[in-house]
């Protein structure tokens, strides 16, 4: 029986007497229904966990985790607010192994496929995913899809297993490969249905979450016995709901040395300007907390905040007085910041990429060239270097870090936990540090921009002291 019954859109909790600070607390909770093979195939076999047997995971009390244990979307409140907060209660159920399962290891296909833009701790996700159905469920038969969607329908799958795997978290890139485009809804789902896979591990960010949604959706359409779950890929953050992608705290890392070397190289020239694009295509996650690790940044912007060069207020102005200050200034571009600014003609405004993402001039060529004309305008004669450093590929092309590492494997321990529980349309990730189960269709809507708004922004411009580019 699958545990449907619980799995209703709210339920009350129960408590007699609420007193005006806690009415927030018992209203209904909105529980983000995860779908389940059962809902389309109501008499599937279930088995016992045979985690039961595991000799290292012997499951004490509280090891599998039940319908009812949920994690909460929003856990800051106002307790003196009588209004309802945004976003209030939404629960998501808690990732982990269950104790009953809905599929026979023994006749499980798994297949693995990396989608979009590399990240680091790619690799890490699909030698944990070999690793844990291999070792925790039984699992022997284990494909790598090549090169993203398209590898679906052009590509004999490899066999996966974890002598195989072995090294791999010690590798950038994924060694599946990757590829943008090539969605093919119709070919995908027959090569899957061909393959006979019935398990479906689809790592990939915002883009391959909005085709998994339509793979999910077909083959609930055909009833077929398969579960499909995605797991979180964007070196940029960009994905909503969940606390951060695996692979950014690496690339924040990592642009700490081409920072490093924008500020040694400023601060070694007579007016040195140092500046550094980082990747971040709509979001400037990765510009913004590599300022805050930084503390040399002298200014960050990102394409959540509009800039501007010229006049009061503006980044020429800054500058100027930064120079005089200190003799150098060091300034992070995230590459989606200022495009409006950048002239183009209609051909390029309107550029995409296989995928349909915009496709960006060069933000640091573009300011560089600009830097150097108003410095020769407003200061001929005078001694002044612009260094650009575009450390772009090498962020996101290394191995994961330490912390994103061990993410990776919480992530794909989930994963597989959620797939042989019988779940199918979801997608796991951390919610205020617990793993959680979100429906597949709900994550691939969401997106996660910075807001200018809150804390960490003003952070940003405490520790910068840089303009907040409204005109006045
Ligand atoms: N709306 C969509 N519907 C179906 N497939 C999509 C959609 N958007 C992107 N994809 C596919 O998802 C894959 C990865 O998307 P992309 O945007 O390049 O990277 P990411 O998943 O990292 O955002 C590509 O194969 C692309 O064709
Ligand atoms: O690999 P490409 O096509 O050059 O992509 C570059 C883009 O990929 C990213 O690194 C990540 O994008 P995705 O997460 O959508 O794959 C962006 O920051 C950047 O704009
Ligand atoms: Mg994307």
């Amino acid at each position: 029986m699958a545990d449907t019954d619980i799995t209703k859109t709210t339920f009350e909790t129960t408590k007699p007497e609420k007193t005006h600070l806690q009415n927030h607390f018992f209203s209904p909770i909105n529980l983000q229904t995860v779908p389940h093979v059962t809902d389309y195939l109501p008499n599937l076999q279930s088995f016992t966990n045979p985690l039961d047997h595991n000799p290292f995971y012997y499951p004490s009390d509280g090891f599998y985790v039940s319908t009812s244990d949920v994690i909460l979307r929003q856990i800051v409140y106002d307790l003196a607010s009588s209004f309802p907060v945004s976003d209030p209660h939404f629960a998501y159920h808690r990732a982990g192994p269950r104790k009953e399962i809905f599929f026979d290891p023994s006749h499980v296909r798994a297949a693995i496929v990396t989608c979009g833009g590399l990240c680091p701790g790619l690799n890490t996700v699909i030698r944990e995913l070999v690793i844990g159905l291999w070792e925790l469920y039984g699992v022997r038969e284990i494909s790598g899809v090549t090169a993203g969607y398209w590898g679906f329908y052009t590509m004999e799958p490899k066999p996966l297993d974890p002598k195989l795997v072995h090294d791999w978290h010690k590798r950038g890139g994924t060694l599946l490969e990757t590829s943008r485009g090539g969605f093919d809804l119709q070919k995908i789902v027959d090569a899957i249905e061909d393959h006979g896979f019935n398990q479906v591990y689809i790592i990939g960010g915002d883009g391959t979450m909005r085709g998994a949604v339509k793979i999910f959706d077909e083959i609930c359409k055909r009833k077929l016995n398969i579960s499909v779950t995605g797991i979180p890929k964007t070196v940029d953050n960009d994905i909503g709901i969940i606390d951060r992608s695996f692979g950014f705290q690496t690339a924040v890392e990592v642009a700490q040395q081409a920072i490093n070397a924008g500020h040694v190289e400023a601060e070694s020239a007579v007016n040195g300007i140092g500046l550094v694009k980082l990747m971040g295509r709509s979001t400037g996650h990765i510009a913004l907390h590599a300022t805050l690790s930084s503390r040399d940044v002298d200014c960050c912007l990102i394409p959540e905040n509009d800039f501007y060069l010229e006049g009061k207020g503006g980044l020429f102005q800054f500058l100027e007085h930064r120079l005089k200050q200190n003799g150098h200034a060091v300034v992070v571009v995230a590459e989606g910041a200022g495009q409006d600014l950048i002239t183009r003609t209609d051909a390029q405004k309107e550029e995409k990429d296989e995928s349909g993402n915009p496709v960006f001039l060069d933000v640091g060529v573009w300011l560089k060239s600009e830097l150097k004309q108003w410095w020769e305008r407003d200061h001929k004669g005078e001694l002044f270097t612009v260094k650009y450093i575009d450390p772009t590929y090498m962020i996101r092309a290394v191995p994961a870090n330490a912390t994103d590492n061990s993410y990776c494997t919480l992530l794909a321990h989930s994963a597989i936990h959620g797939v042989m529980a019988g779940y199918t349309g979801f997608f796991s990730g951390p919610i205020n540090g617990n793993y959680a189960y979100i429906p597949l269709a709900e994550v691939a809507q969401a997106k996660n921009v910075v807001n200018t708004k809150d804390h960490k922004w003003s952070w940003v411009r405490s520790v910068t002291n840089q303009p907040d580019f409204v005109k006045s």
